[in-house]
């Protein structure tokens, strides 16, 4: 499942109301985390609603995302190729484990029981396919919101704060294997945290917003 891909943000400016609220350049590289950090109201999740193509009407934003040097940000959300993790794993309630993993894979991919299978194994969960994921912890959520998300192919993934309600040190080993994870992939990711071990255990730069 290695990919290489990379995210270039150019000249990204989003302002509210006229006032200007951030400002960004960066260049995010196969398996590399770049995490942006701010305060509440800096407009962290903003920058992700704006690269992930669902921006309220309130902002008004400039500059290129470009994915593998193609420009996405006028292409709708489902087709940017952009998979995204959050602080609720929201998986869905009326589908199974293996239902939820299932649910974004490619119409086209291979023996996807045997995928769902062996993902559900790398991370502890062998055997849960058939759990209703009601039945689960917040760890084993969390796990299963990865896969998920991994299992769907995405050429880029934002991550809004996904460790915040997972106490330690459960928080750091499912940290630790997220990141392992999307490095693995080859996947160029963005996370965005008020926390600063999040932020150093991510390993990547790190960049503070504000004007
Ligand atoms: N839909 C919206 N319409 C108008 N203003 C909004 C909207 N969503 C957020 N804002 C405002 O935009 C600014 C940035 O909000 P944003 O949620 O991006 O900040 P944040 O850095 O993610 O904060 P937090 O760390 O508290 O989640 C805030 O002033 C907020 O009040």
């Amino acid at each position: 499942m290695n990919t290489h891909h990379r995210l270039v943000l150019k000249d990204i400016r989003i302002a509210l109301a006229g006032s200007p609220l951030l400002s960004l350049d960066a260049e995010i590289g196969p398996g590399e985390v770049l995490t942006v950090m701010g305060p509440s109201g800096s407009g962290k999740s903003t920058l992700l609603a704006y690269l992930a193509g669902f921006l309220a009407p309130a902002f008004q934003a400039s500059g290129q995302v470009l994915l593998d040097e193609r420009e996405i940000s006028r292409l709708p959300a489902e087709r940017r190729g952009i998979g995204l993790l959050f602080q609720d794993p929201l998986l869905f309630p009326h589908l199974s484990v293996a239902g939820n993993l299932r649910f974004g894979m490619p119409r086209a991919a291979p023996d996807k029981a045997g995928r769902v299978e062996a993902a559900l194994a790398q991370v502890g969960l062998g055997g849960f396919g058939q759990r209703d994921p009601a039945t689960l912890s917040g760890g084993q959520k969390a796990r299963v919101a990865l896969m998920r998300l991994l299992l769907a192919e995405p050429c880029a993934v934002l991550l809004d704060e996904p460790f915040s309600t997972l106490d330690r040190p459960l928080r750091h080993d499912t940290r630790r294997l997220v990141f392992d994870r999307l490095r693995e992939a080859g996947l160029p990711s963005l996370l965005v945290t008020h926390d600063r071990e999040d932020a150093e255990d991510a390993g990547g730069r790190i960049i503070e917003l504000g004007f």
